[in-house]
């Protein structure tokens, strides 16, 4: 479904992204993982189609990105971006019928088929008795959750989405998750980043570790999972646990200057 060859972005004398390469089926999910300012949040716009790499090429469906129309694009691709980005003039309903503009012509009214599909998105995603009030009054997690019910409306056959579980409790974090999932197994394809790890390894069937604009590593989160790399990456001690009933093991981590201490 999406493609990626040797793809570079540089903003200004800045290296962003450099020679990132991937492929990911479609109904397959991919979590973006590395430290602060690897280049996870340019690389998903990317593949979204939102920045142009100014080297090598991305395709979605083997059609170079860039070639899509803006609309059509939107019709298969929805992007949750950070709600730190999203302004709070609307109402969560209203947010969640934007969901929806892809597929209205100028002037054209929302059908009640429109209307089904936010009141459900809403549904699926706890906000529906938030419908009416405005992004500015609720929490972060709300608001996390109603954006989340906006890029079901939409009904994408890609998701991208930018630390989604920022904001969310323990529980609604799961739940976020359980739901990508479940919509996968319709045939979703889905990309987040992540800052937690071991939530990405529980759910995501690949991940991309990305650093300083560079693939480190992209498999199967029990080959990402090495203490080694991790370690090196991210600059912390960390120990690679196995969970009784969990199919893929965890990390616990710790200050690096513990394991100085205790050499
Ligand atoms: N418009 C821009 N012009 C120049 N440099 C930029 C621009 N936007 C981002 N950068 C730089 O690109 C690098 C990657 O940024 P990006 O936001 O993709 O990182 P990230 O891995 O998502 O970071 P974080 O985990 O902190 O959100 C950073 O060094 C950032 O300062």
């Amino acid at each position: 479904m999406i493609q990626l060859e040797q793809v570079s972005l540089t903003m200004g004398e800045n290296v962003i992204l450099q020679d990132v390469s991937l492929q990911l089926a479609k109904g397959q999910s991919l979590g973006i993982i590395g430290p602060n300012g690897a280049g996870k949040s340019t690389l998903l716009q990317v593949l979204g189609g939102h920045l142009t790499p100014t080297a090598g090429k991305a395709f979605l469906d083997q059609k170079p990105i860039d070639s899509y129309r803006k609309k059509d694009l939107a019709k298969r691709v929805a992007f949750m971006q950070q709600i730190a980005n999203v302004s709070g003039q609307f109402t969560a309903y209203e947010t969640v019928m934007l969901g929806r503009y892809p597929f209205l012509s100028r002037f054209q009214m929302e059908s009640e088929r429109d209307h089904e599909i936010c009141e459900k998105s809403m549904e699926r995603t706890c906000t529906l008795h938030l419908r009416d009030r405005n992004l500015e009054e609720v929490s972060g997690g709300e608001r996390q959750r109603i954006l989340l019910a906006q890029v079901l409306a939409q009904e994408p056959e890609l998701l991208l989405l930018d630390e989604p579980t920022t904001y969310l409790d323990m529980f609604h974090q799961l739940e976020l998750l359980t739901l990508l999932n479940q919509a996968q197994k319709d045939g979703l394809t889905w990309v987040a980043v992540l800052h937690d790890l071991n939530l990405a390894a529980q759910y995501c069937d690949q991940l991309l570790l990305l650093s300083d604009g560079k693939v480190v590593q992209i498999g199967r989160p029990q080959e990402i999972f090495s203490s080694h790399l991790l370690e090196e990456v991210f600059g912390v001690r960390v120990t690679v646990v196995d969970v009784p009933g969990l199919p893929v093991p965890q990390i616990v981590i710790s200050p690096k200057w513990i394991a100085y201490q205790n050499s």
